[in-house]
């Protein structure tokens, strides 16, 4: 449960939440359509567009007529040309203003969003296949977010382990943290998804220090030792079970003194751990959020010591040290 002190107020209800969002519905249609990627092929008639995109052209210049008043789209003489701004967000990465794609995973998770009074009935997920675009999506959304606080994080990990650690990096598939783990002299590991790696292993330089393996870690985990097995944003996905089986095999796979870092959203310690909980109702069989006495007691009945929660770069951080 969420465990506010009684004098503690720290959110109260938003009711300018309650909006349709329209502008974000209408990129993330378009986005979807392939219209964005067109345009910045070139410029072109609505007819030309449509064709391209396969898209209706009544429904496509409605569309289109709002993406132009919204400041996403140009359209002169009967030429539709992105304007610089939608060139910046989506596609200069050099941009202050770029955004890139990755909030794609955010509208593709509206759909499952939307049942979620069908899953308080049921109690079950809705049923989902991340592949193609979706997934791309979704590893882009995960760079980006660990993009910002992965050098802090990665130096908390590796504080005081041995020189050229050996790490093993959790469904670190998206290669955010291993490459920051891979410049501060660390040789890592990573356990994916096939389907994930296969996606990333192309972008991988292989003269980096990074070994990607296909699998699954509540099945099994790649054979150590490790100094370091790092869990970032992936105890949630699964529950009590799961996670319980994943601590006593990273504890398997450590060398003695190594460590194991959660790095996840602790339940009761404010609004974020509760609402993303939702999220894992209505998209995992299993997962949640999970409080920190949880965790201490799963660690600990797998042979670690294990510290306070540390806030590193807006994270929580919960270490355990293997006895
Ligand atoms: C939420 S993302 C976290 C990515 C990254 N570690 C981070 O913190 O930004 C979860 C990652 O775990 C992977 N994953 C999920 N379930 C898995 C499983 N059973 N076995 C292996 N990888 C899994 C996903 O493909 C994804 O790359």
């Amino acid at each position: 449960m969420l465990e506010l002190k009684k004098t503690e107020v720290r959110f109260i209800p938003n009711v300018t939440s309650f909006q349709l969002p329209q502008e974000f519905l209408i990129v993330g249609a378009a986005v979807t359509n392939g219209l964005f990627d067109t345009l910045q092929d070139g410029p072109c008639t609505l007819a030309e567009l449509a064709d391209k995109t396969g898209a209706d052209q009544r429904a496509l210049w409605v569309v289109v007529e709002a993406l132009v008043a919204l400041g996403y789209l140009k359209h002169e003489a009967s030429s539709i040309s992105l304007t610089g701004e939608a060139y910046s967000i989506f596609y200069d990465e050099n941009s202050e203003q770029y955004v890139g794609f990755g909030f794609m995973h955010a509208y593709n998770l509206m759909s499952s969003w939307l049942q979620l009074p069908r899953v308080m009935e049921s109690g079950k997920p809705v049923a989902r296949k991340r592949a193609g675009l979706q997934l791309k999506s979704f590893i882009r959304a995960m760079s980006r977010n660990a993009a910002q606080g992965a050098t802090e994080i990665v130096a908390y990990c590796l504080k005081d382990l041995p020189q050229n650690p050996g790490v093993l990096d959790v469904g670190g598939g998206p290669l955010t943290y291993a490459l920051v783990f891979v410049e501060k002299g660390a040789e890592v590991t990573i356990l994916d998804t096939p389907e994930v790696v296969d996606l990333m292993l192309p972008e991988l330089d292989p003269g980096l220090p990074i070994n990607m393996v296909k699998g699954d870690f509540t099945v099994a985990l790649p054979r150590g030792p490790y100094d370091l097995v790092y869990l970032g944003n992936v105890c949630h996905i699964y529950g009590e079970k799961e996670n319980r089986k994943l601590f006593l095999e990273a504890a398997a796979e450590l060398n003695q003194g190594g460590r194991i870092v959660v790095n996840d959203m602790i339940r009761g310690t404010g609004v974020r751990a509760a609402v993303f909980g939702v999220n894992m109702l209505v998209n995992t069989e299993s997962g949640g959020t999970w409080t920190y006495n949880q965790y201490k007691t799963w660690l600990e009945d797998a042979g670690f010591d294990v510290t306070p929660i540390s806030e590193i770069a807006g994270r929580q951080l919960i270490t355990g040290i293997k006895k």
